[in-house]
């Protein structure tokens, strides 16, 4: 056998080492690689892999299942539904694979792709190749620039020309490695190889150099890998087969359960058919009965036309009652007709009196609407004329706003002027209590200048009953002089002349008494000291002057009623400037002794006075 010398590691069996062999097996594997990536691209021309791709780089384009979808419907159109919404998803793996399973081809685990060994999912590419061209086989798909190989014949060939195969050179061999030829020999050829060429090794007695023993090797895997695809496709048909199986069985049960029910029919139907049996029985005899009802009807009707006979004579006999019925009738309506024309005559008189009445009414309704209407015309003008008042009210009453907004804006003025004037007035009250101060002054001073003590004479009238004859006055003066007669006396004794500051006659009124009085007890207000003294002896009319014989009377009312009332009203009337506080003693000089005349309890009426202080202390008490 002859070696090329130049080889270096691939020469010879002896000096070759694991770590050539392993890097050897590598290239076998990178050139199946690029095959299926060279294939991958004849297939879909826009994915444009380089050869040289890794199978990682592989895994990474693989791992979405689009491309497998899409070749495998490529192959079977429809066979395979594609979701183009998940990208890195595994719905289109799933679904390639399944669809995969139920076309019986092998195929590989999820977890290959996604993580595992490539082996199985590069196996299953190749098997996709294959079902592509079972003929033609994978070259076809291949750059038409490489070289088509048949190892059959480059076999054949060599071992021709170099008479056998351990003469095979280097290069050869890594060239018949490297070419995907394999995919073209029939495993029957593939098995002849192998043998002969152990067949070869045995008659030379000589041990298979080592670039044979991996030629043989890949003949062996490539066998294996057949026999794996054929088992696992088997397999797959086997559960397919199963699949199937199942189906029909499932099928077979479906139709021995409609046969059932077919069965169950058929009773069914047969019990109806008894049914209908017994009912034609039925009708049978019922048949027969209405033929003897027949019968009877018949004779029945013998009997009733008979009956009808007689009828008819009936109604003939009938009809000849009726008819002189109708003559009598007749007879009546000609009457009546008779009577009905009198009582139209009767209607057509009452007619025309109500048709007068009628036209009384008519003129009278006439008159009535005429009325209405003259009615309505004087409410209508009316209601104008109301129309016209409310009109001029409105207008009356802006006129009335007007005047008010007027008069509320002089009123505005006015306040103001008035305020003006108060404010003026109350100056002038000022002014006035200045005057009144003065002139209350010098009203005092009056008084101060008629006198602090002023003694005036009231005569009594004589009493009922008594002669006037018997009066001692001779004379009463305008100035308080007074003469009185004493006729028990001699000569000028006679007479006597008395002066007082003013005498009262008879005549006069309690009020001409007040009067005099009048501006001493209001000099009081001011803050003097009055006393009021009556004296006399009893019956002169004290009493009388200083209260008054009737206190319901205000034209008696004495001196003491009419200066309280007085004092009174003028208070009153100072009220808004000045409170008076008032009080009232009232005492009476009896037997040299003074009551109390205010003291209800008359035991306590008598005064505690001493004696020498007794006039001087009266004169001082306020009135
Ligand atoms: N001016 C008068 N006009 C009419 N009647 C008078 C008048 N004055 C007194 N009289 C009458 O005289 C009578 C005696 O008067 P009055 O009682 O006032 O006297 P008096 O002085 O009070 O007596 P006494 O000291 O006893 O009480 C009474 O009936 C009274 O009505």
């Amino acid at each position: 056998m002859k070696e090329s010398g130049t080889a270096n590691g691939l020469h010879g069996t002896h000096d070759i080492n694991i770590e050539q062999i392993e890097s050897f097996e590598g290239m076998i594997r990178d050139d199946r690689l690029s095959s299926l990536v060279d294939w991958l691209n004849a297939m879909l021309p826009d994915l444009r892999l380089p050869l040289d791709t890794t199978e990682e780089e592989l895994r990474g384009c693989l791992i979405d299942g689009t491309i497998f979808c899409t070749i495998l419907n490529k192959l079977h159109p429809g066979s395979v539904e594609m979701d183009c919404g998940s990208e890195y998803g595994p719905t289109n793996v799933k679904n390639f694979l399944t669809a995969m399973d139920e076309m019986g081809l092998p195929s590989f685990e999820l977890s290959d792709i996604e993580q595992g060994h490539m082996i199985p999912v590069l196996e299953c590419l190749k098997t996709l190749r294959l079902c592509f061209n079972p003929n033609d086989e994978a070259n076809s798909f291949q750059n038409p620039s490489r070289k088509r190989w048949s190892l059959s014949s480059e076999f054949e060939s060599i071992k021709l020309k170099q008479g056998c195969y351990a003469d095979l050179s280097d290069a050869t061999v890594l060239e018949l490695m490297k070419s995907s030829s394999f995919d073209n020999v029939s495993t029957q050829s593939l098995f002849g190889i192998l043998y002969r060429i152990m067949d070869e090794s045995i008659e030379r007695k000589k041990d298979v150099p080592h670039r044979v023993a991996c030629l043989l090797r890949k003949i062996v895997e490539e066998i294996e890998w057949r026999v794996s695809t054929r088992a696992k496709n088997l397999k797959n048909q086997n559960k397919l087969f199963r699949a199937r199986e199942e189906k029909y069985q499932s099928r077979i049960r479906a139709l021995e359960t409609l046969a059932k029910g077919t069965m169950e029919e058929n009773v069914v139907v047969l019990n109806h058919l008894q049914h209908m049996k017994f009912e034609k029985s039925k009708l049978e005899e019922k048949g027969k009965a209405e033929e003897q009802d027949v019968l009877e009807l018949k004779k029945e009707k013998v009997q009733k036309d008979l009956e009808i006979s007689r009828l008819r004579e009936e109604l003939e006999s009938r009809r000849k009652m009726h008819e002189v019925h109708c003559l009598q009738l007749e007879a009546q309506a000609e009457d009546n007709k008779v009577l009905l024309e009198n009582k139209l005559k009767e209607l057509e008189c009452l007619l025309s009196d109500s048709s007068k009445k009628v036209d009384e009414l008519q003129s009278f309704s006439e008159s009535k609407q005429k009325r209405w209407k003259d009615m309505e015309r004087s409410y209508q003008s009316f209601i104008d004329q109301q129309f016209g008042v409310l009109k001029e009210l409105r207008d009356a009453t802006k006129s009335v706003k007007r005047e008010v907004l007027k008069t509320r804006k002089s009123y505005s003025e006015d306040f103001n002027f008035l305020g003006i004037k108060l404010k003026g007035l109350v100056d002038a009250a000022e002014n006035y209590h200045s005057v009144l101060a003065e002139n209350r002054r010098l009203y005092n001073e009056v008084q101060d200048l008629k006198g602090n003590i002023r003694v005036y004479c009231r005569i009594r009238p004589f009493l009922p009953g008594k002669s006037k004859k018997q009066t001692v006055i001779e004379y009463i003066g305008e100035n308080g002089e007074l003469v009185v007669s004493n006729p028990s006396k001699q000569g000028k004794d006679i007479h006597r002349l008395f002066k007082f500051n003013k005498v009262f006659s008879p005549a006069a009124t309690q009020e001409e008494v007040f009067l005099d009085t009048q501006p001493l007890i209001r000099s009081v207000l001011d803050g003097y000291n009055v006393c009021i003294f009556a004296y006399g002896q009893t019956g002169s009319g004290k009493t009388y002057t200083m209260s008054g014989p009737n206190l319901s009377s205000k034209e008696e009312w004495g001196v003491n009623y009419r200066a309280l009332n007085d004092l009174f009203q003028i208070s009153q009337s100072r009220r808004s400037s000045i409170v008076y506080d008032v009080g009232v003693q009232m005492v009476e000089i009896y037997n040299e002794q003074v009551r109390d005349l205010l003291v209800v309890d008359s035991s306590q009426r008598r005064y505690p006075l001493f004696q020498s202080f007794e006039f001087y202390f009266l004169c001082s008490l306020p009135y």
